[in-house]
């Protein structure tokens, strides 16, 4: 079992990347049924090329949260079919889906999702431990020096600010050099400043590495730093937008049904 494990984990992609980076072609979701049964994804279709940055945005209940767990294959779609980086994420077992997410996707959450009780540095290596993948040291004090934490390695995230905490997930999900890296309101819990280090980050990433960042935000500024902004109301696609502003995305937001003080503010 360990052995499979092992070969499996080890096998490299293709270094070409997939002509699309994430590809869902008519994602549904419901939670509960009968009488209190929400649609929260109803036939979701849409693809983004490699090397983008997507902001996701909509009113609170519209189905951010949801559209980017089905994305990055922690929660199951009712129906329909989640591509990434080339490969469908199928109906198989939780051990597959982990499996699939390890080698292909990042994750940065808005509490960060740190261990309290390791330092910064083995944080950082946990998904290559957890995949039993090398742990290259040089490599992770140059991720760490990139994010600004190369001299905060042995620090406990009880000692560091919640910026800090957040570039620590950010390296995080870079060490395994992830095709895709999904990232739910990565800026909520920060301050103006931290925040703008953070979306630097997340653009670095796609400009400088290739990667192919998904972020929902309720935050027209943080979404004022993707490539396109994704908009969704009632479980549905109601827009899209290249070149994105603050004033642009905060207008059309004001116009997606919902207004936008109807969204709860941020913790
Ligand atoms: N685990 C769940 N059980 C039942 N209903 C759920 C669950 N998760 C989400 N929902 C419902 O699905 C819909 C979409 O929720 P989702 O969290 O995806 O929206 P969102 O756009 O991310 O909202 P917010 O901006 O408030 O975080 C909402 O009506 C929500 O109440």
């Amino acid at each position: 079992m360990m052995t499979m494990f092992r070969r499996t984990s080890r096998r490299t992609h293709d270094a070409r990347p997939a002509a699309e980076a994430l590809r869902l072609v008519k994602v549904s979701k419901t939670y509960g049924s009968d009488d209190s049964a929400v649609t929260a994804l109803d036939a979701v279709t849409l693809s983004l090329a490699p090397g983008t940055f997507t902001a996701v945005m909509g009113p609170s209940g519209s189905g951010k949260s949801t559209l980017l767990q089905c994305a990055a294959g922690l929660d199951r779609p009712d129906s329909g079919i989640v591509v990434v980086d080339g490969a469908a994420m199928t109906g198989g077992s939780e051990a597959e889906l982990t499996k699939f997410r390890r080698s292909r996707i990042g994750f940065v959450f808005q509490q960060y999702n740190l261990l309290d009780t390791l330092t910064v540095a083995q944080n950082t290596i946990l998904p290559l431990k957890l995949a039993r993948r090398r742990v290259d040291r040089a490599r992770v004090r140059e991720i760490l020096t990139a994010v600004g934490l190369g001299d905060r390695l042995g620090h406990r995230p009880d000692q560091l600010s919640g910026g800090q905490r957040q570039r620590v997930a950010i390296a995080r999900a870079l060490v395994t050099e992830p095709r895709v890296i999904f990232a739910d309101e990565p800026t909520g819990a920060l301050d103006t400043r931290s925040a703008r280090d953070v979306l630097r980050l997340l653009q670095e990433a796609v400009r400088v590495h290739g990667r192919t960042v998904v972020m929902v935000t309720h935050d027209p500024v943080a979404a004022s730093y993707a490539d396109s902004v994704l908009f969704l109301a009632d479980g549905r696609l109601a827009g899209e937008m290249h070149g994105p502003t603050v004033d642009a995305v905060a207008e059309r937001l004001a116009h997606l049904g919902d207004s936008v003080s109807d969204v709860p503010a941020e913790v």
